[in-house]
């Protein structure tokens, strides 16, 4: 499916941004405000609510159909030793996503969710950013299609989540080019590197900023030239799902690092984007803070495959639950605070 005819076609959709219906998300701060606890009391849920409601454009918001998307890619930067697994292992989890052995299976399931599997290509890595772009113009134009295929009418709320193997190096590197700092702040353990593994991340970052920086002048050519197969569908289904006035769940640090260069662009594309948990990978904080994305879980998870967005999903439920089920002070005959 072709969702973005072109480069210059998701251009301008991230320069035009829908906004969240106000009056839905009034109407739902009006409801809030008659239910039988004190003001505020149900903490960030009530935020989540008003979130729901101002994306999904109705007083009482739902999470009854929650589609959760794993997106998978391989990349040449693989090579240069800065993953604790090798790259076939990308494939290998596919197959176990697609037999219901992995996390997110479990993990989906408890949520009621819908699992989509996506590999891209996986028989064809990324080019190794540290000699050369990761893809051609229609590799990640391809990709960024791939993401926002899975957008469609009558979901409520997408979880987004990814595998790959050394996709975190192509992560730190999108960080230190749109957030800036030291190639090092960016790199972490990943799916367990010792040090001299993070010491080859920190040079294959050093590397890839020093060939492309100059070069990445926009969200389209960064992901192209630092990003990955799933990252770039990452950023398509977020862009996508704006379009369609669809809340995302965004996973760990490789989900975060996708959207970096968009809101780079446009800041607002973090609008209808909730960070599910702040992962054990070391830049994830700071990436965070630089999207100005709160997490609702710090449970030192680093898996990725949207396992922490499963989880999180959870407290979007329930406080969806709390929104919706409640009485108000009227109907359940009590006295309202003053
Ligand atoms: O979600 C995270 O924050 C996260 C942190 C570390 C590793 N991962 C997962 O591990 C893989 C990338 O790690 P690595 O060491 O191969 O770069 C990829 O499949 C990710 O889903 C994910
Ligand atoms: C086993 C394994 C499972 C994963 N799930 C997401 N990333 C992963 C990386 C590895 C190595």
């Amino acid at each position: 499916m072709t969702f973005f005819r072109d480069r210059a076609a998701f251009d301008q959709a991230l320069a035009t941004l829908p906004a969240p219906d106000e009056g839905a998300m009034e109407a739902a701060a009006n409801r809030q405000a008659s239910l039988t606890k004190p003001a505020g009391s149900l903490g960030r849920l009530e935020d989540i609510a008003l979130f729901m409601a101002g994306w999904q454009g109705r007083e009482r918001p739902r999470a009854d159909t929650i589609r959760v998307a794993v997106f998978a890619g391989n990349h040449g930067v693989a090579a240069r030793g800065v993953s604790a697994f090798p790259p076939e292992v990308t494939a290998q989890m596919v197959a176990n996503f697609r037999s219901g052995g992995a996390a997110i299976n479990a993990l989906a399931a408890a949520c009621g969710a819908e699992l989509v599997i996506v590999p891209i290509d996986l028989d064809r890595p990324t080019g190794d950013i540290a000699e050369g772009p990761a893809m051609t113009e229609p590799e990640c134009l391809a990709a960024i299609n791939a993401g926002a295929a899975v957008i469609q009418p009558g979901i409520d709320l997408l979880l987004l989540g990814e595998m790959g193997i050394a996709n975190t190096t192509a992560a730190a590197a999108l960080c230190a080019q749109v957030l800036g700092g030291e190639a090092g702040q960016w790199v972490g353990r990943g799916t367990g590197v010792d040090a001299a593994g993070i010491d080859r991340k920190a040079e294959a970052v050093r590397l890839a900023l020093a060939r492309h920086g100059a070069h990445c002048g926009d969200a389209f050519e960064t992901l192209r030239r630092l990003g990955g197969r799933e990252i770039a569908a990452i950023a398509g289904a977020v862009l996508a799902a704006r379009l369609s006035r669809l809340p995302v769940m965004l996973d760990g640090f490789i989900c975060g690092a996708a959207v970096a260069p968009l809101a780079r662009d446009n800041p607002q594309i973090t609008g209808h984007c909730l960070a599910a948990h702040c992962s054990a990978e070391a830049g994830h904080a700071r990436l965070l803070d630089a999207l100005g994305l709160e997490p609702l879980l710090r449970l030192n998870m680093r898996l990725g495959e949207a396992s922490g967005a499963a989880v999180a999903a959870q407290i979007v439920r329930s406080a969806l639950a709390a929104h919706g089920g409640m009485a108000t002070f009227a109907e359940a005959a009590v006295a309202s605070g003053r």
